[in-house]
């Protein structure tokens, strides 16, 4: 499963049409096709319905749909927004194709008078009015319309996109709020960008016929994580193993203020896999936390200012850090020490999780992790307002640009970037993203993010590729939530919950059907 720009959808068309052969308006009638048989198991003949066309392919789109419509015998009416001189191309020879097949439309200057009067009688709204074609703001009447439309009661269900969103990147103004988006062939970006998202409701991403090869040859890879992906890709263990290969974590992090964070990022890390566990942490809060944490064992060292310092001389690479497969630091490490992480990991040879404020100490030394690390891979988690600090942007900025950022940054630097939040994404060194759709409201609260860091310490230690490793942490974390919320409710999930739903989720994603 895709993720694509409009502007990506267009390039996968158009080597559709020109280098595989399949015409336009076949796509646009297996568009139309696709749709309807999405529809049709929940519609009832009692359901009164309106079709809403718009002058390009969107609208073309809602010509096959109401044709099939109304030969299915459906109450259907269908009411074109633009004037009609302006419809051209595909979309007109579909029009033609309604035409003749003894069909009738009427003008939405003809009903403009009672139109918002007009929608009550309508169970179903179906938005075929500008799709992924759209460029700036929606002009009148549509601007008019998508309001009409926004305060009716019946369902509406957008086609490919609900009208008013961009398939990019930018911000929108105005935009129809749709139930349910049926879209074709690919996700669209702006379904996983806020506020976009609000306006895509459920979202189903409909086959119309487009060659794998038309996706695969045009545009680089954005991909959704799925259930089968996550399935056919979570590690297993040898039946002769011991724990001496099943990974052995170092856990760095921890201060006197900030017990708990690291308490969970062993916790998940354990549950995920790790064969072995050290953590370090300062030496005066150790006896706390291992009341916590039966399973680890320990690195103590001098506390300063309640946290301890990251320095070559504390964890030489020869003498310590060389007996980890991989370390995650910076939950609850704390800002009052100044680190050195640059030149106390670059030799690691592990993978190395930086995450909390690990991360706000990496913004310090940002020049000499350009390009990576010699050592190994580094993998980053950072929030959207940890993004920001990182980049010398505003949460808002990084908020609706969130892939274009975590490619940017993920490339200069070299690093595996996790951009978390609803819709967390993925970003490999070389700038391949994945999408992440599990997860809810319920984790938004404090110690869900070093939850997370200890599963993808412990599936990194797990698995063969490094994406498959994050990617599979990030979904089955979301999945705990959404398991979570099925008996709790969604202000009450804690961190904690997390880590003991974490074994069943992970055994119910292994197995699923
Ligand atoms: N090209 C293809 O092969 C297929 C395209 N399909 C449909 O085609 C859509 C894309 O078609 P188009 O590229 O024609 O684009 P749209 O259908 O989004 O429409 C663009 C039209 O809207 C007008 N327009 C653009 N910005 C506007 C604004 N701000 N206010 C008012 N009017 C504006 C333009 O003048 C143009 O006529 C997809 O979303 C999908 O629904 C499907 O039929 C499947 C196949
Ligand atoms: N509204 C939400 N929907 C889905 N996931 C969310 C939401 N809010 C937070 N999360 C997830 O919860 C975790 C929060 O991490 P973070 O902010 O680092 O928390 P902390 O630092 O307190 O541990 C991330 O995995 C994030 O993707
Ligand atoms: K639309």
């Amino acid at each position: 499963m895709y993720v694509v720009t409009g502007e990506e959808m267009h390039r996968i068309d158009r080597y559709t049409m020109e280098k595989i052969g399949l015409s336009e308006e076949t796509l646009m009638e297996n568009a139309g096709q696709a749709f309807c048989r999405q529809l049709f198991p929940t519609v009832g003949l009692e359901d009164r319905l309106v079709v809403l066309i718009g002058t390009g392919n969107n609208g073309g789109d809602g010509f096959v749909i109401g044709r099939i419509l109304k030969e299915a015998g459906f109450l259907v009416d269908v009411i074109v927004i633009p004037r009609e001189e302006k419809i051209r191309g595909t979309a007109l020879k579909h029009k033609r194709i309604f035409e003749n097949s003894g069909h009738e439309w009427i003008t939405f200057r003809e009903v403009q008078e009672h139109f918002e009067q007009l929608l009550t009688k309508y169970t179903i709204i179906i938005d075929a009015m500008l799709g992924t074609g759209m460029v700036g703001t929606p002009r009148w009447p549509y601007s008019d319309v998508i309001e009409s439309v926004n305060g009716a009661t019946g369902r509406v269900i957008a086609v490919d996109i609900p009208s008013g969103v961009t398939a990019t990147e930018e911000k929108h103004e105005v935009g129809i709020n749709a139930d349910q988006t049926y879209t074709f062939q690919a996700a669209k970006i702006s379904n996983f960008l806020y506020p976009a998202a609000f306006c895509f409701g459920e979202v189903h991403i409909l086959d119309i016929g487009i060659p794998r090869i038309a996706l695969e040859n045009t545009f680089e890879t954005r991909k959704l994580i799925t259930d089968e992906k996550v399935k056919n890709s979570l590690a297993v263990r040898k039946q002769n193993a011991h724990k001496g290969v099943s990974g052995k974590a170092l856990i760095i992090g921890g201060s006197i203020p900030m017990t708990g964070a690291i308490v969970l990022t062993t916790g998940a890390c354990l549950r995920t896999g790790a064969g072995l566990v050290t953590v370090a942490v300062p030496d005066k809060i150790l006896l706390g936390i291992a009341q916590k944490t039966t399973e680890a064992m320990f690195y103590p060292l001098p506390q300063k200012n309640g946290e301890i310092e990251i320095i070559p001389s504390h964890f030489p690479q020869d003498k310590t850090l060389s007996a980890y497969d991989g370390i995650a630091v910076g939950p609850g490490l704390g800002r009052n020490n100044k680190h050195n992480l640059y030149d106390t990991f670059n030799d690691f040879k592990g993978n190395l999780v930086i995450d909390a404020d690990g991360l706000y100490h990496l913004v310090d030394e940002l020049d000499k992790w350009r390009g990576g690390r010699e050592g190994g891979p580094t993998i980053i988690t950072p929030h959207l307002g940890e993004m920001a600090r990182l980049t010398g942007k505003t949460v808002e900025e990084v908020e609706l640009q969130r892939f274009r950022i975590s490619k940017q940054f993920a490339m200069e630097y070299k690093v595996y970037l996790v951009l978390k939040g609803p819709f967390t994404i993925i970003t490999a060194p070389d700038g391949r993203q994945w999408v992440n759709q599990t997860g809810n409201e319920s984790l938004a609260k404090g110690g869900t993010g070093d939850t997370l860091t200890g599963m993808i310490l412990g599936f990194l230690l797990q698995h063969e590729y490094i994406t498959d490793a994050i990617c599979n942490a990030v979904y089955i974390h979301g999945k705990t939530a959404d398991e979570l919320v099925k008996s709790q409710d969604i202000l009450s999930v804690t961190a904690s919950d997390i880590i003991e739903v974490l074994p069943k989720v992970l055994h119910s994603s292994r197995y699923q059907t």
